[in-house]
């Protein structure tokens, strides 16, 4: 094979991210990221790598994913790294929902791409735009392999215990309802990472993940292997995120319905767009929280509150679901970059183990790096997910690029 060079889109609901790498060498060639589309204020930011060329950045209306990705492609091509390369090998995708068919990358042909179409109504923010985003890159290049990698395929091994919800078992079986967990890519990667940085073997640690982007979920892995995970059937069960409500007592839906008189679709948009920290206080945005409750807002710093009490939530759950914790580890938008949300997480677990370094926390620099003080017990840290790369390399694997040590 002499195409060593892989494209990742990383379609979210709003925004694509994506990164083309040389797996032959494992360099970055270019990142970027599209971000509000669908709005007048679209932003594009393009990165191109070791070519020469100037990072650049776009803003004004950008429609749909669609033209979100003609104008990601007319970036790369600009530096000489257009989609009609000789030397592009795959294009990688990610895909939230793999349902209980996928559990494994898959080389999208017809069927593939249908199938995650039927997936839809269990993940109504994304596959939409992992679906355009796998149409579009098809229609630019029907020669490449198009790679599917999943969000739910890390946590296809969980325990049934943590997999089933107590509801009648033949009514789940029929409509496969079950937890299937999301961020899959990003707490295998970041797992992984984790024990790098501990300087031991996966299989030897115990790790709580915490993924806090604007959709969020905590896991807990055990020896490399997810023992639970946050979501559920849907990216909407289990911790506040920036505009899903996260876990609510399912009555909470019939009220809505017998009492409000809202119907199924008003609930799902109530509950998936504005809930959360928008709903709580009108703004998602982690920075901007913390700017208002600097200035004294108590709207703010009530979701503040609410969001860290979930979480708190989850730590001590997952801790007593693993028994042994090795590792608490944040990461993604809000876990890599707010201190304070770390600072307030763990504050007061003292007799768990968990006891921060202020100053370590509030360093900022990249990479992964410890931030609990060398007496504590648990390690915890900051580990920078990286969803783009693991999704290339799995994709490069399965065209049979062979990965360089
Ligand atoms: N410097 C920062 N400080 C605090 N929060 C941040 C910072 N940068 C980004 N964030 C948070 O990260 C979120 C985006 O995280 P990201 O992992 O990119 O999410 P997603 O993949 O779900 O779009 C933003 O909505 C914001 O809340
Ligand atoms: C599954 C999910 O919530 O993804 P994201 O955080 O990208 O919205
Ligand atoms: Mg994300």
């Amino acid at each position: 094979m002499t195409a060593t060079r892989v494209l990742v889109l990383n379609s979210g609901s709003s925004s694509v991210k994506y990164q083309l790498l040389d797996m032959g060498n494992g360099s970055r060639l270019a990142v970027g990221l599209v971000e509000r589309i669908g709005e007048q204020t679209s932003r594009l930011v393009h990165t191109p790598l070791g070519t020469g060329g100037e990072k650049r950045e776009r803003t004004g209306p950008i429609a749909d994913h669609e033209a979100a990705l003609r104008a990601v492609s007319e970036e790369l091509s600009a530096d000489g790294l257009g989609l009609d390369s000789p030397d592009l090998a795959a294009i990688g995708h990610r895909v939230v929902h793999g349902g209980s068919r996928f559990s494994e990358p898959t080389v999208v042909d017809d069927e593939v791409l249908a199938e995650i179409e039927r997936l839809i109504p269990v993940a109504p923010l994304h596959n939409p735009a992992n679906v355009t985003g796998i149409r579009t890159a098809r229609a630019l290049r029907p020669d490449l392999p198009q790679v599917a990698v999943f969000d739910t395929a890390f946590h296809t091994t969980m325990p049934e215990s943590a997999a089933r919800y107590a509801i009648d078992v033949e009514t789940a079986d029929t409509h496969r309802i079950r937890r299937y967990g999301f961020h899959g890519t990003s707490h295998a990667y970041v797992s992984r990472e984790t024990a790098k940085l501990l300087g031991k073997a996966p299989e030897d640690i115990n790790v709580i993940v915490l993924h806090l982007g604007n959709g969020a979920s905590a896991s807990a892995v055990a020896g490399g292997r997810c023992m639970d995970t946050s979501m559920g059937l849907t990216p909407l069960e289990g911790l506040v995120m920036g505009t899903r409500s996260g876990d609510i007592d399912p009555a909470v839906t019939f009220h809505l319905q017998r009492v409000a008189g809202m119907s199924t679709d008003e609930i799902d948009v109530l509950l998936n767009k504005k809930s959360g920290l928008v709903g709580l206080c009108g703004d998602n945005d982690m920075r901007e929280i913390r700017r208002r409750i600097d200035a004294g807002d108590r709207s703010a710093l009530l979701a503040f509150e609410i969001y860290i009490h979930r979480l708190k939530k989850y730590i001590g759950a997952y801790y007593a679901v693993l028994g042994r914790v090795d590792a608490v580890v944040f990461t993604a938008g809000v876990g890599e970059n707010a201190a304070p949300v770390r600072a307030a997480a763990v504050a007061g677990l003292e007799e768990l183990g968990l006891a921060l370094d202020s100053a370590r926390n509030e360093e900022r620099s990249e990479g992964a790096r410890i931030i609990s003080t060398p007496y504590a017990r648990v390690t915890v840290a900051v580990v920078p997910t990286d969803e783009e790369l693991e999704i290339a390399r799995q994709t490069f694997a399965l065209i049979g690029g062979e990965l360089p040590d």
